[in-house]
């Protein structure tokens, strides 16, 4: 298990990570998503021991990563967003070189570096140079580092970046096959990617943490943000007059259709389904329905929405920080 608590990193004057506490529980996928510069790197730098924090702490199954970071350290596997290859040696002297440094006892080393070479398809390139291979192959060994040991948790940062679409679901299917046993965190600053493999997703905007959930509830999270989609063949105007009288409405959007009907985008002001509502008002002005849906957001939606920093990024915000003091 993994506690992070009020972390915070400024780079100078530039706030990178602005008081971000999550817990990861084990056995699961989790996703980091934010877009470019959101914090992502610096946390699981943090995290992983390899940066020091301005403040806040890093428990990781409750040893602290600066004060026992022996201890803490022996639990987590690391694939840095550059991982730590030494271009020189061979994919197997680096992976022999890298369990040496991991302290794996001399007597297990062998039969680890097989069983971690078979499960990133690195047999057919173990005598050539790291120098020599592709991006894909060198990323696997970054991937085979950060497995030896088969420490508890592994933490990868964007591990499938500038990867070819086959080199991706290689190592989608092999994060997939690791999940199985041990705790996975991977970054990302795309939603597919992480949609694709993670039981949980947190999404980070500017340092902040703006959600945590499943992607189910995620998409579920922001309520509000699905709006009820009407049309009639009444006048804008006429539908306005209807629409008034229903005091849940927070916004309405007009479109007039090239058929002569009117359609209306509506929200309501605390995201509760207005469909039953509007149809009632409809039928009592007498002006039937042609189209009547509700529109949820997709979780592409929320993640913009949520990482823009506008007024649904501090609502997100505050209703984590609501949930978290519950706990
Ligand atoms: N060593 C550094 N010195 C100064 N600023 C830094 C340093 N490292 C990162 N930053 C800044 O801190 C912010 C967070 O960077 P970070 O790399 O953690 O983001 P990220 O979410 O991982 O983004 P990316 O996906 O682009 O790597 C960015 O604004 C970045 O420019």
């Amino acid at each position: 298990m993994i506690e992070v608590k009020n972390l915070t990193k400024c780079y100078g004057k530039h706030l990178a990570v602005d008081n971000l506490s999550f817990t990861v529980q084990e056995g699961q996928i989790y996703g980091f998503l934010g877009p470019n510069g959101a914090g992502k790197s610096t946390t699981m730098n943090i995290m992983t021991g390899y940066l020091g924090a301005t403040k806040g702490e890093v428990l990781i199954n409750g040893h602290d990563i600066l004060k026992e970071p022996e201890e803490a350290k022996s639990c987590i596997g690391y694939l840095p967003e550059q991982p730590p290859l030494y271009m020189e040696m061979t994919v197997l002297e680096y992976l022999t070189f890298a369990a040496e440094l991991k302290k794996i006892p001399k007597a297990e080393r062998e039969s680890q570096i097989l069983r971690v070479m078979r499960l990133t398809k690195l047999d057919p390139v173990k005598e050539r140079l790291i120098h020599n291979l592709s991006k894909g192959y060198k990323q696997r060994v970054g991937l085979a580092q950060a497995i030896l040991g088969f420490p508890e948790i592994i933490i990868l940062d964007e591990p499938t970046v500038g990867l070819d679409p086959k080199q991706i679901i290689e190592i989608r299917e092999l994060i997939r096959t690791l999940a199985k046993k041990h705790t996975v965190i991977l970054s990302s600053h795309i939603l597919a990617e992480i949609r694709e493999v993670c039981d949980h997703i947190m999404i980070i905007a500017g340092g902040h943490l703006v959600a945590s959930d499943t992607p189910e509830n995620l998409e579920n999270l922001m309520s509000g943000t699905g709006h009820v989609a009407l049309e009639t063949k009444a006048s804008k105007e006429q539908m306005e007059v209807v629409l008034k009288s229903v005091p849940e409405i927070s916004s309405v959007k007009y479109e007039e259709t090239d058929e002569h009907t009117t359609l209306a985008y509506i929200e309501s002001k605390d995201g509760t389904d207005l469909r039953e509502k509007l149809f009632y008002t409809f039928a009592d002005a007498r002006i039937p329905l042609l189209t009547l849906r509700l529109n949820k957001s997709s979780l592409e939606d929320i993640f913009l929405e949520l990482t823009q920093g506008g007024k649904k990024q501090k609502e997100a915000e505050k209703k984590l920080a609501g949930k978290e003091e519950q706990k």
